[in-house]
């Protein structure tokens, strides 16, 4: 459950709010019909300055979308002989616009002057080539296809056959992979599709606007997130942690977590297997209760805020922690390059139908600290590891206040 929520972030919102830009825009229609001639002036800046800060943030998929829906905007509003020329195969642009706009939903992001821009390049043009060829192949092939199809078709039904294919594919890519960039990717398929199908509803100058700033405001949030998120475990990160303690009051609580002997787990199943168990074991502490707040604070080291708490208050909250890592059984996938002498190491194989599994579990140690007066976070973080260094002194898997 917890995942499907986390994915609604990147995939539903976002819709929902364009969704509900697009009504209040609809709505709002008289007023912003004032404003015509600053509106038909948007997408230039807006789009051009999407690209600009998509490049500059490596996210050259968006940057192309902005390019290229920059130039279909200049070909819509210039009269130049090969604009207008262009303008007579809407069908075929149509058609090799939605190939296009969902290729960009399936490659990755890379330079745009390097060997992957020429790739990139001819792909657009292959893109573009595909709705001349479709649409070429229906007017070859309709007599026969319309006699053989199993449902009636209509000559326009078949036209659309591949949009409606890339849609299904690009919505099951922006489910599938939840991110904000094939969120704006989905949303750029529909507005185009939605802009060919209504073209009067809204005008075109409003929808690429909408589009740029879509684009602006993903660049935006990935890059907060690229600078806040660690990578690894999707916590917050130590700089989200120095973030927090700005806004922190004079009473919080701080506990430092530590991984009980990673060394070894590390040495004994390689590090992929460690890296995995932190994921895992950060997704348990990120369930804490009590309010607190979870970062990775580096290494196999975590930190939980608890703003407005006493240390008393929050052992409860620690101590589910700590038991639902010792008790959490973590089934990895046999690795078969592994050596004997770690097999002989402390996992406990399963019993499991193909034993191609085994279950390792780990355990953490726990620091607390509550603020005194007149001191600094450092200073409450510090004796929060002191505690930490107690609780490891102890024998571990415990919390030491
Ligand atoms: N797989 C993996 N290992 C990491 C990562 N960050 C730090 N480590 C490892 O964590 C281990 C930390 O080891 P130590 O600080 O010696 O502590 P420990 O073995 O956990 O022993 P105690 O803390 O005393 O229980 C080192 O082997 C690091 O390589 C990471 O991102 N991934």
């Amino acid at each position: 459950m917890s995942s499907f929520l986390h994915g609604c972030r990147y995939f539903i919102l976002p819709l929902l709010i364009t969704l509900m830009a697009l009504t209040v825009i609809q709505v709002t229609e008289a007023s912003w019909q004032i404003w015509d001639e600053i509106i038909r002036q948007l997408p230039y800046w807006l789009l051009s300055i999407a690209a600009a800060m998509a490049l500059q943030f490596n996210r050259s998929r968006l940057a192309y979308l902005a390019l290229l829906l920059l130039v279909f905007y200049v070909s819509k509003q210039s009269s130049a002989q090969v604009f207008t020329t262009l303008n007579n195969y809407s069908d075929e642009l149509f058609i090799g616009g939605s190939i296009l706009i969902s290729w960009f939903a399936f490659i990755k992001d890379r330079g745009l002057v390097s060997s992957h821009g020429i790739l990139r390049a001819l792909g657009i043009i292959i893109g573009l080539g595909l709705g001349f060829i479709w649409l070429e192949a229906v007017e070859h092939f309709q007599a026969a296809i319309i006699a053989n199809s199993p449902v009636s078709m209509t000559y326009q039904a078949l036209t659309l056959v591949p949009i409606m294919f890339c849609f299904v594919f690009v919505l099951f890519r922006a489910i599938w992979r939840a991110n904000l960039v094939n969120t704006s990717i989905l949303t750029t398929l529909g507005i185009w599709i939605f802009y060919y199908l209504q073209p009067d509803t809204f005008p075109l100058a409003v929808l690429l606007s909408s589009l740029a700033v879509i684009y602006l405001f993903t660049i935006l949030i990935d890059s907060y997130f690229l600078a806040y998120r660690d990578e690894l475990t999707g916590l917050a990160s130590r700089r989200a942690l120095y973030n927090l303690v700005l806004s922190l009051g004079r009473k919080y609580s701080v506990a430092m977590l530590d991984i009980d002997h990673f060394k070894k787990f590390n040495d004994t199943y390689g590090h992929d297997v460690g890296d995995q168990v932190l994921r895992l074991v950060a997704a348990k502490m990120a369930r804490v209760s009590g309010g607190g707040k979870v970062f990775r604070y580096g290494g196999e080291e975590f930190t939980i805020v608890f703003p407005r708490k006493d240390a008393q208050t929050i052992l409860d909250d620690l101590e589910d922690v700590r038991e639902s890592i010792e008790d959490y059984r973590i089934v990895l996938r046999e690795d078969k390059r592994q050596n004997k002498s770690n097999t002989q190491a402390k996992a406990k194989r399963s019993k499991s139908r193909n034993a191609k599994t085994k279950t390792v579990s780990v355990t953490i140690s726990i620091g607390v600290a509550e603020r005194l007066g007149g001191e600094s976070f450092d200073q409450a973080m510090k004796r929060a590891d002191l505690a930490l260094y107690r609780a490891k002194k102890k024998g571990r898997n415990q919390i030491c206040l």
